[in-house]
């Protein structure tokens, strides 16, 4: 595992790589020529703000599979471009929240009391208070675009000055508002209306990039102040000045200037405009969880578990992970024996989940078993985050139900692939807490556990075929764990699950072939 930190990252997130057996290379001050030169030899590139990762780099980094962003904001990352390569985007949304939420009262504060400018002059031995009178908190009504972790962190907060909060946030429910306790606003146009501070908390998108302008600043209360601790341009630095110059905007905040990180941005031409770096995220605490969840995320990932942070994955948190950890295994196990015992071509894969496994996030699932059924095909060319990808591009139609009842088991997963009109079946469910087993092949019902080395073979339902296969395994010093025995007495015909201790080679394959009443055996491997 070679992973290239092309940005600073916290000591124990470095620490944690090394520990899990990772060769780290801390290179935080490449050109973008060097970095590109490099970037070919690296399994992992683990990047802040400021790296841009994008085409020009993905054609260069031929054996990438994880993007770690060690931090929130994933604008700097081309996403499709990582999905349509199979290269897994990780980041830490939860890790610096707090401190981002921080700066941004830090900043709402030092600008409505003018801190920063009191501080120059002193630092200058000038005694002046005169043309700096600031604005209290109390009473006033601050506007929050964007309600989510570090919006609501920041209303919370705010509560305790006495100010009155509104919120504009038209993709989070009506009791996610209640539950904050602030009020609704329709429009973004009510809340710019009403507002005394706006602060804004959107991630940078399409849509949000430049949706606070001119428009919306021509309706604002005179006066109003503007922090932005979320991204530059969100809102629109154009609009922002000559709202200055109008005085329809009295004071801004700003942490992420445009043009970063160089410092080009016009509002820093302005005294009632304080500016910082980028620091959001910039203290100890953040930067430590930052560092050692950015590092367990790229290692899993490159060891191919799920993550819970992926960006381009279903998302799923640490518990729901949890809950699904041994279904993805089993759902891997079930999608790689298929190639391994039949040749055809898949055309159409139709999942069905039954029982308790119907309840839970089924559609990482579903990717596990794409992974493993085009696993023995692609080798690594195929993970979660390209699997249905990979299945759309061959032709494969994937189709899933549920049905909250099954028969005799508790939870059920059934995969039918259906390739040419013929159809294979294969069913597993998980016993107890992690107790994996496949209980049917093609109508044959068993109860194995799945083992890296097994031999299925079908066979007529007569006399003496165990027997000889069991002998002829044992010249070949191939030692046989466990047997089971499917059979559907209509056609007389039976399949045999063994698991063995070792790999079986092609001649001992071909001998137990040729046993009286075999019609086809194969060595699988999981
Ligand atoms: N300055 C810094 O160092 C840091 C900045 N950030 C930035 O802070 C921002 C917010 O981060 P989080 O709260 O963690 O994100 P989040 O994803 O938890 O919340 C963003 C909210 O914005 C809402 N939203 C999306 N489009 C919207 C629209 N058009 N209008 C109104 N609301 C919209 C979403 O529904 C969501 O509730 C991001 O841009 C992130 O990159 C995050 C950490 C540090
Ligand atoms: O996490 C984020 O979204 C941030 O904005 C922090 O950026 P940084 O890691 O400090 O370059």
């Amino acid at each position: 595992m070679k992973i290239l930190v092309s940005e600073p990252i916290a000591e124990k997130g470095l620490e944690k790589l090394v520990q899990e057996g990772a060769t780290v290379d801390l290179k935080t001050s490449l050109t973008r020529q060097e970095l590109l030169k490099i970037i070919g030899e690296y399994d992992a590139l683990i990047v802040r703000s400021n790296t841009k990762v994008n085409e020009e780099l993905y054609q260069k980094a031929t054996q990438l599979k994880v993007v770690g962003r060690a931090g929130n904001g994933v604008d700097n990352i081309d996403m499709d471009g990582a999905t349509k390569r199979g290269i897994i985007v990780v980041n830490t949304p939860d890790s610096n929240s707090v401190s981002a939420c921080e700066l941004t009262i830090g900043l709402l504060l030092a600008t409505c009391r003018n801190i920063p400018q009191h501080h120059i002059r002193l630092k200058g031995k000038v005694w002046d208070r005169s043309g700096l009178k600031g604005m209290e908190l109390l009473d006033k009504t601050v506007g929050i675009v964007g309600l989510g972790r570090i919006g609501s962190l920041v209303a919370t907060r705010l509560k305790s000055f006495g100010m009155k909060i509104v919120a504009y946030d038209p993709y989070i429910s009506d009791s996610r508002f209640q539950h904050v306790g602030v009020e609704k606003k329709e429009k973004l146009e009510d809340l710019m209306r009403v507002c005394d501070i706006l602060t804004v908390h959107t991630p940078k998108t399409e849509e949000t990039y430049g949706m606070i302008g001119k428009e919306q600043l021509a309706v604002a209360k005179k006066g109003l102040t503007v922090i932005n601790c979320a991204r530059a341009g969100i809102v629109n630095e154009v609009a922002l000045i000559e709202a200055l110059k109008t005085k329809i905007v009295a004071r801004v905040g700003i942490d992420v200037p445009e043009g970063e990180p160089e410092p080009i941005s016009p509002l820093l031409e302005y005294d009632n405009v304080i500016v910082t770096p980028h620091a959001g995220a910039d203290t100890k605490e953040a930067q430590d969880n930052v560092g050692v969840t950015i590092a367990q995320e790229v290692i899993s990932a490159l060891r191919g578990e799920m993550v819970p942070n992926a960006v381009n994955l279903p998302t799923l948190h640490t518990q729901e992970l949890a809950a699904v950890k041994n279904y993805l295994k089993l759902g891997e196990t079930m999608g790689k024996l298929y190639y391994q015992l039949e040749k055809e071509a898949v055309e159409k894969v139709e999942i069905t989940y039954r029982g308790e496994v119907a309840a839970m996030e089924t559609s990482v699932i579903s990717l596990a078993i794409l992974k493993g059924l085009f696993e023995p095909v692609l080798k690594e060319k195929v993970n979660y985050v390209n699997a249905s990808v990979v299945a759309k591009s061959r032709g494969v139609v994937v189709t899933e139900s549920k049905e909250s009842e099954v028969d005799s088991y508790l939870t059920l997963i059934t995969v039918k692939v259906i390739s040419k009109g013929k159809e294979f079946t294969i069913s597993g469910t998980v016993f107890g807490k992690d107790d994996l087993r496949i209980v049917e092949i093609n109508g044959y019902e068993f109860d194995v556990i799945p083992m890296p080395y097994m031999l299925i073979a079908e066979n007529m339902d007569k006399p003496g075929v165990v027997g000889q296969m069991g002998t002829l395994l044992g010249v070949a010093k191939v030692n046989i764990a466990t047997m089971q025995l499917g059979r559907k007495l209509t056609d007389n015909r039976a399949m045999m699950v063994l698991t063995v201790d070792s790999e079986v080679s092609k001649e001992t394959l071909e001998f137990v072939g040729g046993v009286d009443g075999i019609l086809r055996v194969r060595f699988v491997k999981l």
